[in-house]
């Protein structure tokens, strides 16, 4: 908890509550050669570049793993208009089913099971279908509810002991706050949802089912405006979406599963692998391509993100792709000369087609807490953050951040992850998450 705010009871004396601030950013730490770049004139990037570097084109490995391969009805998708997608979406991370079949001695006519020693096979049986049918996978309230259940529990367990049995006085009230400051709700949404608790209901009995009601309707009243689908703009092609936050914050994964979502679509998509810092992020994005059947701009280590960005813009353009998906480095928002790269990338993209990118997601991994306030304010300046995905809010108590992060900045919030399957990312939703972290049923 990285925040103050004023006491229940001085607010009721009239004690104004202070301006709630974000916590300082960490001093800036100058990398070596940090300051920003100038814009290369010519910019580095074109026909120079194009010859240097490996092919664009990624196929499927020989090293990679059977079931990342791309199924053969998706092969050359990146040169081909896209046929034949099952238009609910295939689930890359399952394997294709398999035809097992077992050669059993009855198909050799020449030996029967006296030569192999064994009993005679009894007549076979019939098996039903129904058994063995897998059990059908989790909905995604299931799985927001599962994923959410470290920070809805930690909230639960304080209004279930604070409300039973208990009327409804400063002190409850007080603590009540507290809690929610302590699941980074953050201070101005603790007060309000306190004070619609308190409101009418001042000394009398409340049940903790009621508080979470309120709370789950204050919240889902904060979250409204920004729950916000991300419009892929079909005059834009492509339409550029360039994904940008720290390391480790989900970007990569987050970039492969959104492109299965566009590819359920029928959208053609491309990949650019920008996060040219970590060769395993270029090859992990080079098996997204392939698993979701979108062709893969790579080039090795180190080459220069902003050239890589500006030539598979102009891949995309001429391959006809829809949408084009621009990962880049993860990096610490207080590293002054990495941010700059980042404005750097924005600018030479911008040079290509002055209103891409058409969206900047920001990633924010849920279970920093309160640094996510830090990061949106430095991203925001460096690269125009239009949108936000929140990941990993399965693994943290700390979910209510987003609630803070909604109610200071008011970006909207497009989609949230509760795992690393491509299902665990869905369209973010005011009333599921309201409900969910309050931990209500999805009635209603
Ligand atoms: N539990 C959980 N894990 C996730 C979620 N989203 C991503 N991850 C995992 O987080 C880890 C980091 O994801 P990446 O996509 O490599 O992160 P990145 O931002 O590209 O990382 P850098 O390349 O270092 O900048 C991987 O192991 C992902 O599977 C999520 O919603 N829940």
């Amino acid at each position: 908890m990285a925040e103050n705010k004023p006491g229940f009871l001085s607010r009721l004396f009239g004690r104004k509550a202070d301006t709630p601030t974000a916590p300082a950013p960490a001093p800036e730490t100058p990398q070596a050669g940090g300051e920003p770049e100038a814009m290369p004139s010519p910019p580095t990037t074109g026909a120079d570049d194009l010859a240097a570097a490996p092919s664009t084109v990624t196929t499927a490995s020989p090293d990679t793993p059977e079931e990342n391969k791309t199924p053969p009805e998706l092969a050359g998708a990146d040169l081909q208009p896209i046929e034949g997608l099952d238009p609910e979406g295939t689930n890359p991370q399952e394997p294709l089913p398999r035809i097992v079949t077992e050669h059993g001695p009855e198909l050799r006519p020449d030996i029967t099971a006296a030569d192999l020693g064994t009993p005679e096979p009894a007549p076979a049986e019939v098996v039903p279908v129904a058994e063995t049918k897998p059990a059908a996978a989790p909905s995604w309230w299931q799985r927001l509810t599962d994923g959410m259940r470290r920070t809805s529990s930690s909230l639960s367990d304080s209004v279930t002991g604070l409300f039973t049995k208990r009327r409804l006085d400063a002190a409850t009230l007080e603590e009540l706050e507290d809690a929610l400051v302590q699941a980074d709700l953050g201070v101005p949404t603790a007060m309000r949802i306190t004070e619609a608790i308190s409101s009418g209901r001042y000394n009398k009995e409340i049940s903790p089912q009621e508080v979470k009601s309120i709370l789950a309707g204050e919240v889902e009243k904060t979250l409204q405006p920004v729950a916000q689908p991300l419009v892929v703009d079909r005059s834009q092609k492509p339409f550029v979406i360039l994904m940008i936050g720290v390391n480790g914050a989900g970007k990569t994964t987050t970039i492969g599963k959104l492109s299965q979502k566009f590819r359920s679509q029928g959208l053609k998509v491309m990949l650019a692998a920008g996060d040219t810092f970590r060769a395993a992020a270029i090859e992990q994005l080079k098996v997204w391509g392939e698993r979701v059947g979108a062709p893969v701009l790579a080039r090795e280590q180190g080459t220069d993100a902003a050239g890589l960005a500006y030539d598979a813009l102009q891949e995309a353009k001429a391959n006809g792709s829809d949408v084009l998906l621009i990962d880049t480095a993860g990096r610490l928002q207080n590293k002054a000369g990495l941010m700059a790269e980042l404005e750097k990338i924005v600018r030479v993209v911008k040079k290509f087609d002055p209103s891409a990118p058409h969206a900047t997601l920001l990633v924010l991994d849920a279970t920093v807490g309160q640094n996510a306030m830090s990061q949106v304010e430095l991203f925001q300046k460096a690269a125009g953050v239009t949108g936000l995905v929140m990941t990993k809010l399965d693994g943290t108590a700390r979910g209510g951040i987003l609630v803070a992060l909604a109610e200071k900045f008011r970006i909207p919030v497009h989609f949230i992850g509760v795992g690393e399957g491509v299902e665990d990312l869905e369209p973010f939703t005011a009333r599921d998450f309201a409900k969910a972290i309050a931990g209500l049923e999805a009635t209603s």
